[in-house]
């Protein structure tokens, strides 16, 4: 597989051989990829295929089966527990949905990383609080509960609280998900813009393709455990490969399966399948 960057200090994730099962069930069967220092990359490929644990392995809350698992220079295998909690304040993190505390305003939703990781004086963090709303548009809402604010709006705080500690990695999972297209325009250029910024690598997981194209890097496609295909946004559009024109027209079905796998549907109806 060529990789995407052959110079490992300018490599801030590199994952070689990875490998991982819940249990019998296998999940991804011999990753490769780089994530260079100041890209975003997306990470797509198909319901189910593993995207959202990749991330999980990157940000060390599992642990891989095989192959390493390389962020910042440091295989996240060989880090004791104090080691790995450091490595992770250094990564900002919004999962699907990025669900914010329903019952505190929108400065305390990014100033809680602020207080729970550091000891900073309170005008500090308040300065900083400003400071990543002021960089997401909505310094004006500071008061505002979550209950108040637009599905693009309540998304926009949750990347202001994703990059409260200034983390030297960014990963996102579906961060467009629900969104309408005109706030989906505006996450994608936060992304983009906050990662610039900020100096950081950004990993998003997502399924639009269109939108990704406008504003990452690099792709990586994940199909049955692997990467199957990859590259720049230039040459993911001028790509002829099956899969990837699957993503780019939106087929429901192609190499990735409309349907989980199952057994044939008139077994299940007759009564004799598990489901
Ligand atoms: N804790 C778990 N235990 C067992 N199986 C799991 C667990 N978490 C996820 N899975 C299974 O592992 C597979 C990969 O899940 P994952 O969430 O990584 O996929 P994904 O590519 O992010 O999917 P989607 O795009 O639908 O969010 C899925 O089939 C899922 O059912």
């Amino acid at each position: 597989m060529p990789r995407l960057s052959s110079n490992s200090s300018a490599t801030l994730v590199q994952l070689q051989d990875v490998r991982f099962a819940y249990g019998e069930r296998v999940i991804l069967r011999g990753i490769d990829l780089d994530i260079p220092r100041g890209k975003v990359v997306a990470i797509m490929g198909g319901s189910g295929c593993g995207k959202t644990t990749l991330l999980r392995l990157i940000g060390g809350q599992l642990r891989a089966s095989g192959g390493t698992v390389n962020v910042a220079g440091q295989d996240l295998s060989r880090l004791s527990t104090r080691e790995l909690y450091a490595l992770r304040r250094r990564m900002g993190m919004l999962f699907q949905f990025g669900a914010l505390f329903t019952d505190m305003s929108v400065f305390d939703n990014v100033a809680f990383p602020l207080r729970e990781h550091t000891d900073l004086q309170p005008e500090l963090i308040r300065d900083l609080v400003l400071m990543k709303l002021n960089a997401v548009g909505l310094r004006g809402a500071a008061t505002l509960k979550p209950a108040e604010l637009s599905g693009g709006m309540a998304r926009r705080v949750a990347l202001a609280r994703a990059i409260a500690l200034d983390p030297m990695l960014i990963m996102y999972d579906e961060p467009f998900a629900g969104l309408d297209p005109i706030s989906l325009g505006v996450i994608g250029q936060l992304i983009r813009r906050l990662n610039d910024a900020l100096g950081a690598s950004t990993i998003m997981v997502t399924h639009d393709i269109l939108e990704s194209l406008q504003i990452v890097d690099y792709v990586y496609f994940i199909s049955e455990g692997r990467i199957v295909a990859h590259g720049t946004p230039d040459e993911i559009r001028a790509s002829t490969d099956p899969f990837v024109q699957q993503f780019i027209h939106a087929e429901a079905d192609g190499p990735v399966p409309f349907h989980y796998p199952a057994e044939p549907l008139a077994h299940s109806l007759l009564g004799r399948g598990a489901a």
